[in-house]
């Protein structure tokens, strides 16, 4: 047990689905995981476990934001030996080639967050995918004939952040998405030697205030939910 986790030794898989909401883990388990447990509560952070095709999977809040998450990532991994976490997330896009819906892979995440510079001595770190799980989800994308963008995504600290003018930079650098905890992600997992990966849905355009309705939200993350899923099954 740790001091955010209570669960048996064991009681997690070796690969974790993890999206913000704990609520999200939740509905996750009791829809797409065949008897489905539920192994943590604490502090309401929802954690499951169940199968999936046969595959045994669990899926678990992290909470928003790298100091959240970054907590029950390396928990998950030293203390449960998950090997293999896998965000799956909401993302705000800034470019008129991304749209509402889409799905973005994080082969990268840039960040404003400090955490890899901490673990890091200060130098830049390449906050990166894991190659296996990135090449796992894309392959599981086609086969679903299912567009998805993959490249550099962003991890913001503020979710509402004065530097309004860092939309314009990272649309000129090819940012694919806007969201909080990839780039931590990354880091743990390189940290502590696991493999992560982090795939996200649009469900809001910053620059045109547009928004996916709670129904267009629901049905858009389970297309993702289950290309996640369905590349866990891959390896
Ligand atoms: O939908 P989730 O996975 O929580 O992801 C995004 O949504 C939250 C902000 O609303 C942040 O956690 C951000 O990364
Ligand atoms: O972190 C996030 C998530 C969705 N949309 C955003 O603008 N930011």
């Amino acid at each position: 047990m740790t001091p955010h986790i209570h669960a048996k030794p064991g009681a997690f898989a070796d690969v974790c689905l993890m999206p913000g909401d704990p609520l999200r883990a939740k509905y996750i388990a009791e829809t797409f995981l065949e008897g489905a447990e539920l192994v943590n509560d604490v502090r309401n952070m929802f954690g499951y476990t169940g199968t999936y095709k046969g595959r045994r999977v669990s899926v678990m809040g992290s909470g928003m934001g790298i100091p959240s998450a970054s907590i029950y990532y390396k928990e998950l991994i030293t203390e449960y030996g998950v090997s293999k976490l896998i965000r799956i997330g909401s993302c705000g896009a800034i470019s008129s080639d991304v749209k509402l819906r889409d799905v973005v892979i994080g082969m990268g995440a840039s960040t404003d967050s400090k955490v890899n510079r901490i673990r890091f001595n200060d130098h830049d770190f390449a906050a990166i995918a894991d190659y296996e799980l990135l090449e796992n989800a894309v392959k599981s994308a086609r086969d679903k004939k299912m567009p998805v963008k993959v490249g550099n995504i962003y991890s913001a600290d503020l979710f509402y952040s004065p530097e309004t003018n860092m939309f314009d930079i990272m649309e000129k650098h090819g940012i694919l998405g806007v969201e909080m905890e990839a780039a931590g992600l990354y880091g743990v997992c390189a940290e502590y030697g696991a493999k992560g990966l982090a795939i996200c849905t649009v469900s809001d355009h910053i620059r045109k205030g547009e928004a996916l309705s709670p129904e267009d939200r629901q049905t858009s993350f389970n297309e993702m939910i289950v290309l996640a899923l369905d590349s866990v099954l891959m390896g």
